[in-house]
């Protein structure tokens, strides 16, 4: 369902390539998670496939349109139909945790509609209904600022999941959490990706949750993709290819 052929982005006034000449296959319903070293290509390769990132060569498909091809309105739709998780988790933060979650609607409505904040009975009771799914009910009327980081993170997946996405996509959604909020900020999302056939796509440091909770890995470096695999198969020789050190004699100083 979501397809890369040859992608390979190079940023500007950059002569390394952040992406270099990817070519797989994502299936509809995979759990997918990316590991990689800082700087290893992992975001350029999130936003490649929301169509936030430009390509110097290659395409991306979704369900076989190529998402660089699109219109402004279909590009719209594609958008609306991938819910994004961030490891600084963008809320809003003088808004309440419902409204906040509301806004997970925001790119489906009409501008007039959105100037006045107007939300559909339909919508508040789905509004509801994730809050009550991820655990946030008793905070639903308190600002986000005042909410630990799981929490907002827990707000963060419910907005996401306002969009009634088919794609969920994660830039490091746990970085900033520690170990065992990391650990039910996953499972969390693994039941919803069970719940509703989503495609997930989740970039991790922490190769353990990778395993855990993933159907597949992906690790890049530099750019390239050194491992497409099961869980299983991520053994210790794999684990220090993706994060041994650059030696000294190829660092350039
Ligand atoms: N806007 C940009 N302009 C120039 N170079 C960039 C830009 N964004 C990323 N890069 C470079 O591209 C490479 C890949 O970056 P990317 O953010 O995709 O890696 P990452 O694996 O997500 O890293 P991290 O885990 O630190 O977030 C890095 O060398 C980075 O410095």
């Amino acid at each position: 369902m979501i397809s890369l052929e040859n992608v390979t982005v190079t940023y500007e006034k950059e002569t390394e390539p952040a992406l270099s000449d990817l070519t797989l296959r994502i299936e509809e319903g995979e759990f997918i998670c990316v590991l990689g070293r800082s700087g290893a290509g992992k975001s350029t390769f999130i936003r490649t496939i929301n169509g936030l990132q430009a390509l110097t060569k290659g395409a991306v498909y979704v369900s076989g349109k190529e998402v660089g091809q699109l219109s402004e309105k279909e590009t719209r739709r594609l958008r609306t139909g991938m819910g994004m998780i961030f490891q600084h988790f963008y809320l809003i933060p003088r808004l309440t945790v419902k409204q906040n979650v509301l806004t997970g609607r925001l790119g489906q409505k009409k501008a007039y509609q959105n100037l006045l904040g107007l939300f559909s009975e339909q919508e508040i009771k789905q509004a509801d209904y994730y809050l009550q799914e991820l655990g946030l009910t008793s905070f639903a009327d308190r600002r986000v600022e005042h909410l630990s980081g799981g929490q907002k993170q827990r707000v963060g997946i419910a907005r996401a999941m306002m969009q009634e996405p088919y794609i969920l996509l994660g830039d490091e959604p746990v970085a900033s959490l520690d170990p065992s909020i990391s650990d039910s900020i996953f499972r969390l999302v693994r039941t919803l990706h069970e719940q509703r056939h989503l495609t997930t796509i989740i970039n991790v440091h922490d190769v353990d949750l990778a395993k855990k909770y993933a159907t597949r890995i992906l690790a890049l470096k530099k750019g390239e993709l050194i491992f497409d695999g099961q869980p299983s198969e991520l053994s210790d020789e794999v684990y220090s290819l993706i994060y041994e050190e650059e030696s000294l004699n190829n660092r350039a100083f």
